[in-house]
């Protein structure tokens, strides 16, 4: 790794005066760079994987990060006691930094025209609303309702009265309230939104989490699922697309940030990120099937779903 990804940009006198401060106001990927907990847990990751009561389990609280770091909280519960402030902060202004890298720009990839004008879209596990902000001006004839947890969604208000407080008081856009584990309050909008979310969750979770969305679709919902698809690195009949030879169907050393990702989703939260036939197969058992996946194999992409409609 070059050393320039651990630049804050910041003067060193700066830090070494204030070093609880080191990622404040900075672009945040020196940040991202210096998460230590996914590196700490995968050294213990064999010894996780060979105890019985961890080995098969997708509970988040049975995880190397338990191991490592001796607790038997969640990677966020873990977080939030007084002595992890640091790495709380740095955590919040990492996953900025990773975010303004992927962009939101892969949205674009759907035509929202054929949504009508009112249409109503929610981002599910939304956090502040960067993918709201996209979209309200991608698709101004769109409103969005951006559900998190009760903290994420008062400080995420907070936050967009401060720079766009009339889509606040349009009504456009709404934050609300929502654990997506319980049943999906808002019925039959034209989309739900999940961002960086099924990565973070087992497949057991993320199945409880994609049902309560199709309980709540129409059959013309769709649902949008933006995040790192894993290639294999044998080349698969079912792939859509394939990588000029001679590279690996995953592109090799150019690929390795998607497998970097799905370590670090393992050792953390005991989940993964998903091949095209991993992700089919869940969404199938809740009920969607894929319509298409946008973007390039080498960054995020973009998948849409609709609801399994059946005849009888
Ligand atoms: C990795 S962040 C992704 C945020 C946002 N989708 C994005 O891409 O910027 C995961 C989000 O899920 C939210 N979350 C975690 N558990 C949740 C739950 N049970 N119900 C609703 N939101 C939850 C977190 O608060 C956080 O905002």
């Amino acid at each position: 790794m070059h050393s320039s990804v651990l630049d804050t940009g910041k003067p060193i006198e700066e830090i070494l005066e204030n070093p609880a401060a080191k990622h404040a106001g900075t672009h945040g990927l020196a940040a991202f760079f210096e998460f230590d907990e996914p590196a700490k847990s995968s050294t213990i990751l064999v010894e996780n994987m060979f105890d019985p009561k961890t080995a098969f389990s997708d509970n988040p609280v049975h995880t190397p990060i338990q191991r490592a770091f001796k607790h038997d909280l969640t990677l966020y519960e873990w977080f939030e006691l007084p002595e992890n402030a640091y790495r709380r902060r740095r955590f919040g202004i990492g996953m900025m930094g990773l975010a303004a890298m992927e962009g939101n720009e892969i949205l674009s990839e759907f035509d929202w025209t054929v949504f009508p004008k009112g249409s109503v879209v929610v981002d599910v596990g939304g956090g502040f609303g960067a993918s709201a902000k996209f979209l309200a001006t991608h698709a101004p004839h769109v409103n969005i309702i951006i559900q998190d947890k009760p903290e994420v969604t008062t400080a995420g208000i907070r936050a967009w009265q401060g720079h766009s407080s009339d889509l606040l008081e349009s009504k456009r856009v709404i934050f609300q309230s929502h654990d997506f584990f319980d049943p999906q309050p808002v019925k039959q909008p034209a989309g739900f939104i999940l961002k960086s979310i099924i990565h973070n969750w087992g497949d057991s979770y993320s199945l409880k989490i994609l049902t309560h969305l199709r309980a709540a679709a129409s059959p013309d919902t769709k649902l949008f699922i933006v995040g790192v698809i894993l290639q294999y690195l044998c080349p698969s009949s079912n792939d859509s697309e394939t990588s000029p030879e001679p590279l690996l169907p995953s592109y090799g050393a150019h690929g390795e940030h998607q497998y970097m990702l799905d370590m670090a989703m393992m050792t953390v939260f005991n989940a993964r990120e998903h091949t095209t036939d991993s992700l089919s197969a869940l969404l199938r058992k809740a009920g969607w099937e894929i319509d298409a996946i946008r973007g390039t194999l080498m960054g995020v992409q973009l998948t849409v779903a609709s609801p399994i409609v059946s005849d009888n």
